[in-house]
């Protein structure tokens, strides 16, 4: 696989006019997010739109709650036909297993691949202190990170999400068959914004990570065009 194409995008904008103008201005961009926002103000409307331009999708809704519920919600996902899923690891090994077998049944029913489901570890925005202090979190934040990701394995997901920072350690225990994405990676040039844990786009490669999420170094731009290239050139001397 070419570097570039282990870029994910996401489509961090409020509604589907601003959504199709950022995927014309990167028609370079293969792997598409679409998050929270997006998907709260339209719905699954731009899934179509991603699919007639044959890219790639991660449907990251980060489901939250009880295994009963997020099942539902993956059997819903799944028969959208996308690549990646998120689910917090926080929702428990209950929860985490009734995902697993939802995105199975739910893909099934639509007659369509299933996704691969990947939990949230610890959010890239936390920083160590938070996790102690706000969160009352009595582990050091890697071992805690990986604890999340070893839980999500053994409940049978494909995956997880972490930052950077985590991901070697993750690697080394998980194995190179559990995908591991990382956002909160930022170019040398870039701005951190609220990403607490971020290492260079090279670094977070470097280290094992199957795909890196890059937001607003490329949306946020002055020319993402251009910041999109400098990525792919960077990269490029690692892969
Ligand atoms: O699930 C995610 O993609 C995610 C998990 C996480 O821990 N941190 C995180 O930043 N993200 C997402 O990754 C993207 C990062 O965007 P930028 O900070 O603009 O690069 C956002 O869409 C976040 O929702």
């Amino acid at each position: 696989m070419k570097a570039e194409q282990k870029i994910i995008v996401p489509l961090d904008v409020a509604n589907i006019t601003d959504a199709i103008a950022l995927i014309e201005k990167l028609p370079q961009v293969s792997f598409w997010k679409l998050g929270l926002e997006l998907f709260t103000s339209t719905g699954p409307q731009i899934l179509q739109e991603l699919k007639s331009r044959q890219k790639r999708i991660f449907l990251d809704l980060k489901f939250h709650d009880i295994p009963n519920t997020v099942a539902g919600a993956c059997r819903a996902a799944a028969g959208y036909g996308v690549d990646l899923l998120t689910i917090h690891a926080t929702a428990g090994r209950d929860a985490l297993k009734a995902a697993t077998e939802a995105v199975q049944t739910g893909a099934a029913q639509a007659g369509v691949e299933p996704p691969k489901l990947i939990a949230i570890t610890v959010l890239t925005s936390i920083s160590s202190r938070q996790l102690a202090f706000d969160l009352k979190i009595p582990l050091e934040l890697p071992e805690y990170a990986l604890e999340m990701a070893l839980m999500a394995q053994e409940a049978g997901l494909d995956g997880a999400v972490c930052s950077p920072q985590e991901v070697a350690q993750l690697r080394d225990s998980c194995g190179n068959e559990f995908l591991l994405v990382c956002p909160g990676v930022r170019p040398t040039w870039a701005e951190k914004g609220d990403q607490k844990r971020s290492l260079t786009p090279s670094q977070a490669l470097q280290a094992g990570a199957n795909y890196l999420v890059i937001g607003r170094p490329v949306t946020a731009a002055a020319e993402p065009e251009l910041a999109w290239k400098q990525i792919c050139e960077e990269l490029a001397t690692v892969a």
